[in-house]
């Protein structure tokens, strides 16, 4: 299985304006130190120093805004999912527009580093190499300082963004379902012991992720588990983004109720994602084995069908009922036939 990154965990920590100058200034000095030992005339040797640290901290500068840059993924080559997750916590105008900044600055930095080089070598005094110098410093300062709202926008955006899950590029099934109607059992005896917890910035429970051989399961607690009109935007965004992530829903009823929800009010919220989703939606109706009269279920079933859901499983998660026939549908719906594919089929059944 291959293993994949969150695309923005490579983004290195945005150092802001002033923290930036200090890492520059110190290390312009530590240049400027091992220049001081040389033996040269003084005119010489004013200019030497001065123009090491002009260079120094030109290149500290401007490698730090490009380190930023190169390290960011761009957006428009990113999963859609990611694409939507960019645009849902941060926006994708603005993030591209305060990259533009870094790339703005650090270009013009390292131009002017260059220029003020130059100039110091014909410096006629040490006291002129050195206003020079200082003038540099103070243009590279006011340059960090414009771009000061653009580097705090980029750190926030990548603190919101590196902690995202990381998703595998893989054929993907999305739990969805009222609280306690068994999901998380389901997922843990479906992809054995090892099922991730990562965060999720949209809920505060995290979103639980395992494999099934090559098949992602991921149940989102927080996300799929209440009607929509109790969300607000931002939760409704993070909800259709799953849209990109998801080749299957699997939907789960608890037949017994136990979960504390009606069997009414469950099948409104299938109905409710069901609308809201281009991909298929399989159902399993869970609990069974606390489940004695045969009719209820058949009832169940009964409705589902008239909702239109196209394939019905009967489980019991907690006893391994009826989970080898599920895997075995999974197995063949999303191994078998490749992840374009299943797009295409889930936009011919919204068509
Ligand atoms: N008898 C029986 N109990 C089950 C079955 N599936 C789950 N349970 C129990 O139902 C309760 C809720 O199950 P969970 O798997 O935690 O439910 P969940 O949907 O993940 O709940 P949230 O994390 O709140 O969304 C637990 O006590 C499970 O042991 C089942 O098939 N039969």
């Amino acid at each position: 299985m291959s293993k994949e990154e969150n695309p923005f965990k490579k983004m290195p920590t945005i150092l802001m304006p002033d923290e930036l100058m200090a890492k520059a200034l110190r290390r312009g000095e530590k240049v400027a130190n091992e220049m001081r030992k040389k033996e040269l005339p003084w005119l010489l040797k004013a200019r030497y120093v001065e123009e090491h640290k002009v260079r120094t901290i030109a290149s500290v500068v401007a490698d730090n805004l490009q380190k930023v840059i190169d390290k960011t993924p761009p957006v428009r080559k990113l999963p859609k999912f990611y694409q939507e997750m960019v645009e849902v916590l941060v926006g994708v105008d603005e993030f591209k527009k305060s990259l533009g900044a870094f790339k703005w600055a650090s270009e013009l930095v390292r131009k002017l580093g260059n220029e003020y080089a130059k100039k110091i070598r014909k410096a006629r005094t040490p006291q002129q190499a050195g206003k020079l110098r200082k003038e540099f410093v103070g243009r590279v300062k006011s340059i960090l300082n414009q771009i000061h709202p653009e580097m705090a926008f980029v750190a926030v955006a990548r603190e919101k963004l590196k902690n995202l899950p990381t998703f595998k590029n893989l054929p993907t099934v999305v739990i969805a379902g009222y609280p306690n109607v068994g999901k998380s059992t389901l997922l843990k005896k479906l992809t054995g012991a090892d099922v991730e917890i990562n965060n999720y910035p949209f809920t505060t429970k995290g979103i639980n992720m395992g494999y099934m051989e090559d098949i992602q399961i991921v149940d989102t607690p927080g996300l799929l588990d209440r009607p929509l009109y109790e969300r607000n935007d931002i939760e409704l965004q993070a909800i259709l983004a799953l849209n990109y992530l998801a080749n299957l829903i699997l939907f789960i009823i608890d037949a017994s109720e136990f979960c504390g929800y009606t069997i009414e009010e469950q099948l409104n919220l299938l109905k409710e994602i069901k609308e809201l989703f281009k991909v298929p939606i399989v159902v399993a109706i869970n609990k069974i084995d606390l489940v004695e009269d045969e009719g209820k279920i058949k009832n169940i079933e009964e409705k589902l069908k008239e909702i239109g859901v196209e394939k019905i499983f009967k489980i019991s998660a907690d006893k391994g009922i009826g989970l080898e026939e599920l895997k075995e549908y999974f197995f063949k719906k999303l191994l078998f036939t490749n992840r374009e594919n299943i797009k295409e089929l889930a936009n011919e059944n919204n068509n």
